[in-house]
C-alpha cells in the first residue's frame, strides 16, 4: 500500500498526486529504489559496511544516500533521546524519511540500531515488496566492546549512560533478516561483496 491509498485521520488532509512519479524518477536515474535497513549493536559495523557499500555502488553508477543514526540524532532527531519510547519515534521518523528518498529513485542505506523488530516491520510495511532488505550486522557484543570506537561501551560499564543498548537496554535480534553479516568473521570488503550479491540476487542491480 502506498501513502496515498493510507487514509489520513483528518478527512480535510488529502493526497496531492503529482505528474512526476516514482516510477518516472526511478526510470530516469535508470535504477530500482530500494532500501538497505542496517540494524545492529553500537559498534557492530552498520557505518562502515554501509559507507563502503555505499561508495561501490555510487562508483559503479548508482544514485545513492545515506541516512546514518548519529548524524540524523543532530538534527531531525535531536530532540530524542534513547528511551524505547524516543527509540520507536527515530525510527518512525527514519522509516518516512527513507520511504520518500526511495520515492525519488534512490538507492538508500539506514544506519541506525533500531533495537525492535515491531518498529523495523512496520518500516518495511511502507515499502513495496521486495524493496525493503534488512541487513542484520551480526557482531557479539564481546566484540563490539572491544572495539568500542567512541568508548561508549566503557561509559555504559561506569554507569555514565544510562539505557545502552547491549548493557542496559534491549536489542531484538532479526529473525529473517534478507542478508546475515558476520564482521567478526569477513572483512569490509567481503562483507560489502556480500551485499552486492543480495542486491543482485534481489533483482535491484543488474
Ligand atoms: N544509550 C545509548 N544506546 C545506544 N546508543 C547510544 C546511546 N547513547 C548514545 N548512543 C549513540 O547513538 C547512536 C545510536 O543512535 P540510533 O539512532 O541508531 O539508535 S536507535 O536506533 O534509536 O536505538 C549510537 O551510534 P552507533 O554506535 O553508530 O550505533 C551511539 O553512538
Ligand atoms: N569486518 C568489519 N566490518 C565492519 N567494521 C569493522 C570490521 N572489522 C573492524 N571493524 C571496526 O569496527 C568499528 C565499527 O564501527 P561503526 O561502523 O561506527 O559501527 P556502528 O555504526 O554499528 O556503531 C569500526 O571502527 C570498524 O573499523
Amino acid at each position: 500500500m502506498s501513502a496515498a491509498d493510507t487514509p489520513h485521520p483528518d478527512e480535510n488532509v488529502v493526497w496531492h498526486k503529482h505528474v512526476i512519479d516514482k516510477q518516472y524518477r526511478a526510470e530516469q536515474k535508470k535504477q530500482r529504489p530500494a532500501l538497505l535497513w542496517f540494524t545492529g549493536l553500537s559498534g557492530s559495523g552498520k557505518s562502515t559496511v554501509a559507507g563502503a557499500l555505499e561508495s561501490k555502488l555510487a562508483q559503479m553508477g548508482y544514485h545513492t544516500y545515506l541516512l546514518d543514526g548519529d548524524n540524523v540524532r543532530h538534527g531531525l532527531c535531536r530532540d530524542l533521546g534513547f528511551s524505547d519510547h524516543d527509540r520507536r519515534e527515530n525510527i518512525r521518523r527514519v522509516g518516512e524519511v527513507a520511504k520518500l528518498m526511495t520515492d525519488a529513485g534512490l538507492i538508500v542505506f539506514s544506519a541506525f540500531i533500531s533495537p525492535f523488530r515491531e518498529e523495523r516491520q512496520l518500516v518495511r510495511e511502507l515499502l513495496p515488496e521486495g524493496e525493503f532488505l534488512e541487513v542484520f550486522v551480526d557482531t557479539p557484543l564481546e566484540v563490539c566492546e572491544s572495539r568500542d570506537p567512541k568508548g561508549l561501551y566503557k561509559k555504559a560499564r561506569a554507569g555514565e549512560i544510562k539505557a545502552f543498548t547491549g548493557i542496559s537496554s534491549a536489542y531484538e535480534a532479526p529473525e529473517a533478516p534478507e542478508v546475515h553479516l558476520h564482521t567478526d568473521e569477513h572483512s569490509v570488503e567481503a562483507l560489502v561483496d556480500q551485499c552486492i550479491a543480495s542486491l543482485r540476487q534481489a533483482g535491484i542491480i543488474g
